[in-house]
């Protein structure tokens, strides 16, 4: 499966060509950032995956449903 995410560095205050910009909310697995493209300024909203707070299969399950989810749209 080809994921480009894997080839992103990420620094303190950005990952890829997206800054962060602030904290937006805290969910279960982790923290949901606003982030800005270096270059369009587009805006976007990055969810962190903390990993060690996935840990059992319904977590999985329920992680990997919203990225397929996200994936469609
Ligand atoms: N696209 C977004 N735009 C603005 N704020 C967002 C966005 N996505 C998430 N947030 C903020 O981040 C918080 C955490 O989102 P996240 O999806 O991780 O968890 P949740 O759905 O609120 O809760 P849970 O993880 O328990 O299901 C949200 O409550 C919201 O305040």
């Amino acid at each position: 499966m080809h994921n480009s995410k894997l080839a992103l560095t990420m620094e303190k205050n950005q990952i890829g060509d997206y800054k962060f910009v602030k904290t937006l909310g805290q969910g279960t697995f982790g923290k949901v950032k606003q982030g800005i493209h270096i270059h369009t300024q587009q805006k976007v909203a990055i969810k962190i995956l903390e990993k060690r707070k996935i840990t059992d299969v319904s977590d999985v399950e329920r992680v990997t449903r919203e990225i397929h989810i996200l994936k469609i749209v």
